[in-house]
This record gives C-alpha cells, structure tokens and sequence, in this order.
C-alpha cells in the first residue's frame, strides 16, 4: 500500500501543501490517540466554557482545538486558522502561504457514548498581501479550496481527502505510524435508496422538505416506488463516510426551531471541506437554492443548509423545492 507523501506527489500536490498536510495529520494522530485513551486521561465529560456557537464544550474539543491550533500556528506554513472552538480567526506567521478552518471534534455529542466522532479540515491559499489578522482571509468560497479532509475516529482511524484529483481513503496503520492509501478516487453511486435527516425536526420543516421526506417514507407505496432506509449517526463525518462509503443522502435543512437561527452546520469548516469531498467524488453538494461552494462567506462560523451525497438522489429532493 501506497504511503501518504508518494500518493500525494501522483497528484502533483505542491510540496509546501505536502508539508502542510503532514502537520495536519500528525495532530490527527495524537487526537487520535486522546479519544482512545478518554476515560483514562480524564477527558470524558464537558468543561463549564461555552464556545461562540453557545455550545457547552466537551473535554476533547477543548484538547483537540489546542492541539491542531499549536501544531499549525508553529508550523511556519499557516497564515491564520479558523476553528469551530475560536470566537475570531487566529494569526500566524505572515509569510504563511495557507490558511486552515477546521473542526477540531465533529460529533461531540457522540464522545461519552464513544460513538463515530473525527476531525474536518479545509485549507486555502493565504490571500497574498492581506494581513494574517485581518478575517478577510476566509472570505474565500468553498471552490477555491486547496486541500478537504476529515479523520473519522472509528474502529480503525481513517482520513479521507481530495486536493482536487479525486477523493481518496487512507487507513492510520498503528505499526508504523503512518496514513496508508486504501482506496483512490472513490465514487459515490448515482442513486441511493438510503437517507440521513434528524427526523426529530420535522414539524419545523419548510414544506418541500417536508414532502421529500414523506415520499421517501411512503417508499413503494408512494410516488417514489421504492423502499428507502433512514441512518443518522448525529456526526456529519460518520454520516458522509457512509455517503462516500455505500452512497446515499444526508440533509440538515432550515427548520424553524430557533428562526433566528434556520441551518445548524456551519459553512468553512463542516460544509465546504465535505462538498468538495463529495464532488470530487461525483456526488452533488447543494443547498436548497445553489452550490454550496459557491457561497461567499461573510462569517468564520456562518450556518448553512446541506444537501449532499448521491447525485440523482440530491436532485429528485431539489425538485420538491422547485
Ligand atoms: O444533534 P443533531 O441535530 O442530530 O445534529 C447532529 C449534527 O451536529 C453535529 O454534531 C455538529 O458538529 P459538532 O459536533 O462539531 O458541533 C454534526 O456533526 C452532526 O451532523
Ligand atoms: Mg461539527
Ligand atoms: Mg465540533
């Protein structure tokens, strides 16, 4: 099996972006670490803080941000960073050629049942002569994306990747220590009789939302004709690995459950990084009315509606809103 670096330099990946890479992914391997080793390092359970998302905090997002933010801020290769857990962006060093957003834990409602949680990361290229402090940095769309990826913390540890040459799976392999090539240029299949939607918000739906879903449970007694099966593993990367895995739907729409705020994931470090693994991977990544790496960010930790994964299925559910 092929190792990372080879299998990077197969894709022309620049060697600066290589080194960047690499420092991602050694702290990945010592969070990797940190999660099976919780309830013996006294990681379980959460702080007293709360993050700019109003969210309590986990242990392990508060450990895992303070990993990836040191081991990048030192790095010498990072202009400033973005994370779920920072209210702001985070100056580095001003001759950094790329920026990171990341989430340093997805999932964390799932650590203390030690279910699927991981790691998702979206670099860009530094924007030349504007300042490290300056946020503008990140108001780059999705589809100027350099590198995407997340390590799903799993029974095995597994990255998945696309520097925009196809969307590939590596393993961690705990005898040497590296990131193994396992499977390049992975396809999502077209069709898919298999969904993803927190069903317990659906009274505060929109209406075309509402009826997809319907239809799709109606299955061959309805419009649709088949039987779909429902998933939801309430971790973005469990659920998209399964997506880039087996094929399927996974959804988080507008609800009216708080209106001031209608979309939970959050744009630079959850939706784009898995758009363009899903694209790269001849999936569709939408919202309701576009792409969504087509959308100009105005805020690190703006919100947005996601639809994505198997491309006929992501456009019979448009179609309800049309
Ligand atoms: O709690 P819900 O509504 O099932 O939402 C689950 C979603 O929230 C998230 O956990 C949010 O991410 P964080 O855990 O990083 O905050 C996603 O991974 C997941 O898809
Ligand atoms: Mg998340
Ligand atoms: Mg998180």
């Amino acid at each position: 099996m092929q190792r990372l670096a080879p299998a990077l330099r197969q894709d022309n990946v620049p060697l600066d972006l290589i080194s960047l890479i690499k420092t991602i992914l050694a702290a990945t391997k010592e969070i990797s670490f940190r999660v099976s080793q919780a309830h013996l390092g006294g990681l379980m359970g959460s702080t007293l803080d709360e993050n700019i998302q109003g969210e309590v905090q986990k242990k392990l997002d508060v450990v895992a941000n303070e990993l990836f933010k040191d081991i990048l801020l030192e790095s010498g290769f990072v202009r400033a960073i973005s994370s779920e857990e920072e209210d702001t962006s985070v100056a580095g060093d001003q001759n950094g050629k790329f920026v990171v957003s990341f989430d340093p834990l997805d999932g964390s409602s799932n650590i203390d049942i030690n279910s699927l949680i991981g790691t998702i990361f979206s670099i860009h290229e530094a924007i030349p002569d504007m300042d490290a402090e300056d946020p503008g940095q990140f108001q780059q769309q999705g589809n100027k994306q350099v590198c995407a990826g997340y390590v799903l913390y799993g029974p095995s540890t597994m990255l998945v990747m696309t520097t925009g040459s196809g969307t590939h799976f590596y393993v961690l392999d705990r005898t040497h220590g590296g990131y193994l090539l396992v499977e390049r240029n992975v396809q999502v299949p077209k069709d898919t009789q298999e969904f993803a939607i927190n069903m317990s918000n659906q009274r505060f739906w929109q209406e075309p939302m509402q009826n997809y879903i319907n239809d799709l449970v109606a299955g061959d007694t309805g419009p649709r004709g088949k039987n779909f099966n429902m998933r939801w593993i309430a971790a973005m990367v469990g659920d998209i690995h399964r997506v880039l895995t087996r094929g399927g739907i996974f959804t988080y729409p507008a609800d009216s459950k708080k209106p001031e705020q209608p979309y939970k994931l959050r744009l630079m470090y959850e939706a784009n990084p898995m758009s363009f693994l899903i694209e790269q991977a001849g999936g569709l990544a939408m919202t309701s009315t576009g792409r969504i790496m087509d959308i100009d960010p105005t805020d690190i930790h703006q919100r947005v509606e996601v639809i994505m994964g198997s491309s006929n299925e992501v456009e019979a559910c448009l179609s309800y809103y049309k």
